[in-house]
């Protein structure tokens, strides 16, 4: 049975017939454009701190995003009124913009509230579509006055064509390169200082940039204790509270019932997989380790393990990109946590093709989504993955360091533990992912640049 060739994600649909479709789920397809590799997460040019951190030649960019807009398809053109319609030049092409799309992007007091941003104009109020009864070209945009005698203003910049690539990366707050790691990180892994973070902006935004860049950043400086542990993750935002509390702390005596609080080791893994919205950013501070030894960290790329799958076996990183997994969280009395339906490790912008998140956890996962026939296929794309993540050049092995706080993205970066002996203290506490990203396009595009990326049409 061969999975649908032509690179689209049928997620399940009757109708449809995929070969992934289970008998009785009648979700909707999706038709995902082409996968991209996630080279499309790949450093065209490493940032100049990243450059100047990893003085090792680092892996060369898989490929260099595959298509940025020509200058000229987003700058020059400008709209025209041809006296009916007003024409935008979108998708490569000049086309006459709907009248009731237009009408429903004023952005004038009364239709749009200047300060909430929120749309104040009931769009389906009236069930005659809006008609344009006057247009005129002004030396910054078009006046237009509407059949009911209502008037709109459009700015060129609003109308020329929005550059897809460019707003996708601001609405997600993706930097323009990120740089992909192996265990080379190991000779300069990324490091903010406490007190620039806490005492201003600047150390935010530089914070969370690293984390963007890299998917983890190390603080030095932060005093080994609950309260700064908690001020620190709140630099960020507010913390996520889930059924192991807001600010929580690892011993291995079993405060909640998970493998992660014994001493046990744990695989390379993502937290929270069975969440519908897994966690964002995840911090460890350890605290203290008395009376043992062992607990080394790890951390993997899993963006990188993902684009290495990608180069080895493309049908593999589509299994695991189509295929959906449940997990599941059952440890703790009363509770039984899975996510509303499956989700796939590797998942795609259904827009951009670009990788957005990992969701892989061995000792969480709960089903494998797919005709039983399927299931080895699964198995085989899993266990490339799995010794991508396990192969010791993906991975970065380090002591954590009272003082010295790690954060990661846990969308990205899969962690995991060395067995233990010992009384060992380890605090964090988990940021949503929304949140981490809203604070981090604020700082690195600044307030307008988001909304002008936001309210687009
Ligand atoms: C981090 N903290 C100890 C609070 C929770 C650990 C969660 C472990 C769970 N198996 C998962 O992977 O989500
Ligand atoms: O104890 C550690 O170092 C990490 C524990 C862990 O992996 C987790 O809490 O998810």
């Amino acid at each position: 049975m061969s999975l649908p060739k032509s690179g689209h994600l049928f997620l399940v649909s009757k109708a449809i017939g995929s070969p992934l479709a289970s008998r009785n789920s009648v979700q909707i397809h999706h038709r995902l454009r082409h996968f991209h590799s996630p080279a499309r997460l790949q450093v065209v040019s490493p940032s100049p701190q990243a450059t100047a951190r990893n003085s090792q030649p680092r892996s060369p960019p898989i490929a260099p995003p595959t298509h940025i807009s020509s200058a000229e398809s987003i700058s020059g053109k400008k709209a025209y009124w041809d006296g009916k319609a007003l024409y935008a030049f979108r998708d490569r092409q000049f086309q006459p913009l709907p009248s009731l799309w237009l009408r429903d992007h004023c952005q004038c007091a009364l239709c749009f509230h200047l300060e909430t941003k929120q749309r104040l104009y009931n769009t389906f109020e009236n069930t005659t579509p809006p008609e344009i009864k006057s247009c005129q070209e002004m030396n910054n945009g078009f006046q237009i006055v509407w059949h009911d005698g209502h008037e709109s203003f459009y700015d060129h910049a609003w109308l020329r064509e929005q550059d897809e690539e460019r707003l996708t990366q601001i609405r997600q707050g993706r930097l323009p390169n990120v740089n992909l790691w192996g265990s080379n990180i190991q000779d300069s892994p990324p490091q903010v200082d406490y007190d620039e973070v806490m005492q201003t902006e600047e150390g935010v935004k530089k914070w969370c940039s690293e984390i963007r860049l890299h998917g983890f950043s190390f603080v030095d400086g932060c005093p080994p204790t609950p309260e700064a542990t908690k001020a620190l993750l709140e630099r960020i935002s507010f913390i996520r509270q889930t059924h192991y509390g807001g600010y929580w702390e690892v011993l291995s005596e079993m405060a909640s019932i998970d493998t992660a609080y014994t001493n046990l080791a744990l695989e390379a893994h993502t937290d929270t997989t069975y969440f519908s919205d897994p966690v964002g950013l995840q911090m460890f501070h350890l605290l203290s380790h008395e009376g043992g030894k062992g607990g080394e960290s790890l951390l993997v790329d899993g963006a990188a393990a993902a684009a290495k799958l990608f180069q080895k076996d493309p049908e593999a990183y589509k299994l695991l990109s189509e295929i959906a997994v449940r997990h599941h969280a059952s440890g703790d009395d009363g509770i039984n946590f899975t996510s509303y339906r499956g989700f796939s490790v590797l998942e795609h912008d259904l827009e951009q093709g670009h990788l957005l998140r990992i969701r892989w956890n061995n000792a969480d996962r709960a089903s494998i989504e797919c005709p039983m026939h399927m299931k080895s296929r699964w198995y085989e794309a899993a266990r490339m993955f799995n010794q991508i993540i396990s192969d010791e050049r993906s991975q970065y092995w380090s002591k954590l360091l009272p003082g010295r706080p790690l954060i990661f993205d846990n969308w990205r970066v899969l962690h995991g533990r060395a067995a233990f002996t010992g009384r060992r203290r380890l605090g964090g506490g988990y940021i949503n992912r929304d949140d981490f990203v809203s604070r981090l396009k604020m700082l690195e595009y600044g307030k307008d640049k988001v909304l002008a990326a936001t309210v687009t049409g």
